[in-house]
């Protein structure tokens, strides 16, 4: 293992990408799935990956998840070169640090546990303490703790996944498409639960291509064919 080369990051920045290349190989060929990407992602508000099917959203996410080794470039997290760190390292600092969200809100969460139980064990997974009523009433789900995950809509059920990355304190929260299998009415459920964490001391970055997550990024990439095409601020 591999202590990794602190560097120094500028202020703000929780993730520097330079010359980032990624290849997957499928037995049909070599599949270049992100190139050239250099791209900073702040340490506060929300960074939307925007772009259409297979442009490499979810590639990226998976780097920023320290769960893709990419073929070129640099990938420098909170100063530290991860390219340097192995892979005990690296699953160290994903449980510490960072926090997923994926498309289905089953896969985020323990369904034989409560939905308190499950705040609870995701602050159990890093060693720490959550108060889950406080929690649930940030996010609008005050009363539910005692309820099973499936008494919850979907919305609900993304809306407490995301508590769950609260519990454990993640400085980096991840979201491949968080609304992509809900309907309108629980998407904007989870719309106004961005808004909330957008507030906090955290780097939340989501992959999407619905256009009113994109509307809520502090900062957009967009990728197109695995490049990245233009980079907005609009904080
Ligand atoms: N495991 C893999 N093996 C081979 N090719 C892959 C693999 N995963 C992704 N790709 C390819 O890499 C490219 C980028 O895919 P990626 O899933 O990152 O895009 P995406 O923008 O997230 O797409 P979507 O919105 O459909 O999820 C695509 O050409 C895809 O086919």
């Amino acid at each position: 293992m591999h202590d990794g080369e602190r560097v120094s990051a500028p202020a703000g920045t929780v993730f520097r990408l330079r010359d980032l290349g990624v290849d997957y190989h499928p037995p049909t060929g070599t599949v270049t799935a992100l190139d050239a990407i250099t791209l900073d992602v702040p340490d506060r508000g929300i960074t939307v990956l925007a772009g259409p099917s297979g442009s490499g959203k979810s590639t990226l996410l998976r780097v920023l998840g320290l769960f893709e080794r990419p073929a070129r470039g640099t990938v420098t997290f909170g100063g530290t070169d991860t390219g340097r760190l192995g892979h005990a390292a690296r699953r160290a600092l994903r449980r510490d640090r960072l926090s997923q969200v994926f498309q289905n809100p089953l896969d985020n969460l323990v369904d034989y546990l409560t939905v308190a139980e499950n705040l609870r064990a995701a602050a159990d997974s890093v060693r720490t303490r959550c108060e889950p009523a406080e929690l649930l009433e940030q996010l609008g789900l005050d009363g539910t703790g005692g309820w099973r995950i499936s008494a919850l809509s979907g919305g609900q059920q993304q809306r407490l996944a995301f508590g769950c990355a609260l519990a454990r304190g993640s400085s980096v929260i991840l979201a491949d498409e968080p609304t992509s299998q809900l309907d309108d009415g629980s998407a904007e459920l989870v719309l106004e639960t961005l808004r909330v964490l957008a507030e906090r001391d955290h780097a939340v970055v989501v992959a999407a291509h619905d256009d009113r997550l994109i509307r809520l990024g502090d900062r957009i990439a967009r990728l197109r064919g695995g490049t990245l095409q233009e980079v907005e601020d609009r904080a």
